[in-house]
């Protein structure tokens, strides 16, 4: 056991969970069974004939045409048809677990709803029902029976409150829609609807929202809840120093930075990027307490906080080697405390929170998930302009709510429409100058992600690239005459930022700097104390596995790193890149080096730093720089009002 839960030590903040021992960023803290002890891990009722309902396995998993993993097939529980799973042991597991008990439930909610309504009970709701039907009161207790509830500040909420908390599940809302929630499972359970027995469902309730999870998978976003008694006395920061990663029914508590032992242990409950504001109200609305971390303290920006984490030296071989540069020119002076900045974020802010809450995009990645119509990015680019044009003395500041959140929807926007030139110039800007300053460790799964979207896209919008090169050296034709797929005819002024996207990946090794990419990937599941594991045969075979603590250390890897596997396969089996892949191969080998992931930089060599330098990062930056042209030309800029 790495950590340590001791009584309260301050009335204020309740129990926490200290480190037992010493952990670099990246190591594995702890990890939380959600098959073995009281626990509750379950796919969002939306996502049920989606998702194996043990395993969390979703065919989402692959749908990547890039991975060679058979695809998963759920079969639907004969008894209620409204669960699924990849496999008959699965089902035989959750048969065992809980489902035995709750199949007869769901069979009852069947039966009172109409053959085309929605069967599956809300994921609150049919979490309440799993902890109400454990076998006995000693299982019961022992996973919710010492968790905080603060049933009385849920009580007093106003009516209509939403959480809007990225760890809340999405149905949480009211105390009058508790209350309705705990009648409908009462009523399911075939049990009393006495006042006991709603008081008592109320505050189990209450306990799942201030202590359970969503399980955010790596492809598709929030897909479930998980509850652990332990993992729930890990304490919020708005400067956390650790994070907690899902892989199947399993959660892991890395560190995000150096944790000395006996210090405490903290994790982010909410999405740290948001300003102070809405920080402290989905703290309150949902957790019922005002966080007085220094970054809350002292009203940090973005950049401030990130000057706060001791990673900006790790980060010279990364993406973001001139992140110490970039936080300097932002926070001398500090960015959002000279006047001109302070009113376009007041401004942004007001004009953001009249707006309906555009849908999130899940994924950041290359699918078509929704990223909001054309309209709701035009209209959010164009509020977000006083913040870019705001103050002439930094440079722009491009990792300040809510920039970062359209710029991933843009990604998504033009990879849907087979765009790849322009969603790879944002994922260049994301990758070497947003989410360094957002997540300044470089192994966080934020990073990761980027540089796996950077990938892809870079691949894909090379092999536009060369046709262009040789139908221009044919036909001295333009970009837009490419093999890409175009959905609607594009202004000049994106044909025009295209071509100059596509003019610095002629003059790149692609196939080098993709092989760069991947390998920053892998790393972040090599240097933790997780050794990455042999591919398994499918997602929910590797579950299978997962019964001791040995085997998840074995399979808690970064949930990019099969994908980023099979690119990087293809990539090696090109001929004539013996010289090239020398080179990657020194630049990145790891044996022998002192530190958490690649080591430390004063073991790199000169000539190493200047590879990374010239052949990624300096072509990078420069499509990144072409970011704001597509940005412009594709939903209006200044222009739109
Ligand atoms: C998931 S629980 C964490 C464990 C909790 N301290 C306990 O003793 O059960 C969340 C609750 O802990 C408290 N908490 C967590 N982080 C806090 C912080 N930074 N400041 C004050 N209270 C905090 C709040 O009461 C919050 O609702």
């Amino acid at each position: 056991m790495n950590y340590t839960i001791p009584s309260p030590t301050s009335p204020a903040r309740g129990r926490g969970l200290l480190a037992a021992r010493a952990v670099r960023p990246g190591d594995i803290i702890a990890v939380f069974d959600g098959a073995g002890t009281p626990a509750i891990a379950i796919p969002d009722s939306n996502h049920l004939a989606h998702t194996c309902s043990y395993c969390l396995a979703t065919p989402a998993d692959n749908n990547d045409t890039t991975t060679t993993t058979p695809p998963v097939k759920l079969r639907a529980c004969t008894g209620c048809r409204v669960v699924a799973y990849c496999s008959p042991a699965c089902q035989k597991r959750d048969w065992q677990l809980v489902h035995k008990l709750e199949c007869k439930v769901f069979q009852r909610v069947r039966a009172s709803t109409s053959a085309s309504g929605h069967v599956a009970l809300p994921t609150p709701v049919r979490a309440l029902v799993q902890i109400l039907l454990l076998r006995s009161d000693a299982d019961r207790n022992a996973l919710v029976g010492k968790l905080e509830s603060h049933v009385d500040d849920f009580r007093r909420l106003p009516p209509g409150n939403v959480n809007d908390s990225n760890r809340s599940s999405a149905e949480a809302v009211s105390w009058q829609d508790m209350e309705l929630q705990a009648m409908a499972a009462l009523h399911y359970l075939g049990r009393a609807v006495g006042e006991r027995e709603k008081n008592e469902a109320l505050e189990v309730l209450c306990k799942l929202q201030v202590n359970s999870f969503n399980r955010l998978d790596a492809d598709i976003g929030q897909t479930g809840l998980f509850l652990h008694p332990q993992l729930a006395m890990v304490n919020h920061s708005c400067l956390p120093s650790a994070y907690v990663q899902f892989s199947g029914r399993v959660a892991v508590l890395r560190a995000y930075q150096a944790i000395n032992e006996g210090d405490e242990v903290e994790i982010s409950y909410i999405d740290q990027a948001l300003p102070l504001s809405q920080r402290q109200a989905s703290l309150k609305a949902r957790y019922h307490f005002t966080c007085a971390c220094p970054r809350c303290a002292e009203d940090l920006d973005v950049y401030q906080a990130c000057q706060r984490y001791p990673h900006l030296q790790l980060n010279d071989l990364s993406l973001a080697t001139d992140l110490s540069e970039l936080i300097r020119q932002q926070t001398s002076p500090p960015l959002s405390k000279t006047k001109d900045f302070s009113k376009a974020i007041a401004q942004v802010q007001a004009s953001f929170t009249s707006l309906p809450t555009p849908p999130r995009s899940s994924s950041g990645a290359t699918t078509t998930a929704d990223a909001g119509s054309t309209e709701d990015l035009r209209r959010r680019w164009s509020l977000c302009q006083p913040l870019l044009l705001a103050d002439t003395t930094h440079s722009t500041p491009f990792a300040i709510h809510p920039v970062p959140e359209i710029l991933t929807d843009a990604v998504i926007h033009f990879s849907s429409r087979a765009n790849y030139a322009a969603g790879l110039a944002l994922s260049s800007l994301l990758a070497t100058q947003v989410e360094p300053v957002r997540n300044p460790f470089p192994e966080s799964p934020g990073r990761v992600k980027g540089l796996l979207t950077l990938a892809k896209l870079l691949a894909n919008a090379a092999a536009p690239a060369a046709a262009a090169a040789a139908a221009e050296e044919e036909w001295s034709s333009s970009p837009s005459a490419s093999a890409s797929p175009r959905q609607k005819p594009q202004s000049k002024a994106l044909q025009a930022a295209e071509k100059a996207i596509l003019a610095v990946l002629r003059t790149m090794d692609v196939p080098t700097t993709c092989e760069v990419l991947l390998l920053l990937v892998l790393r972040s599941a090599s240097s933790s104390t997780a050794s990455p594991s042999p591919r398994p045969a499918t997602s929910s075979d590797a579950q299978h596995q997962n019964n001791n603590n040995h085997h998840h250390h074995r399979m808690l890897i970064q949930p990019y790193h099969h994908e980023a596997q099979d690119i990087l396969q293809d990539i090696r089996a090109l001929p004539g890149r013996h010289a090239e892949q020398d080179l990657v191969r020194k630049l990145l080998d790891q044996r022998g080096r002192p530190g958490p992931g690649l080591g430390s930089s004063s073991s790199r060599t000169q000539e190493e730093k200047l590879f990374l330098e010239m052949v990624i990062v300096k072509p990078l930056r420069e499509i990144a720089g072409l970011a704001r042209s597509v940005m412009d030309a594709e939903f209006g800029g200044a222009a739109v009002q």
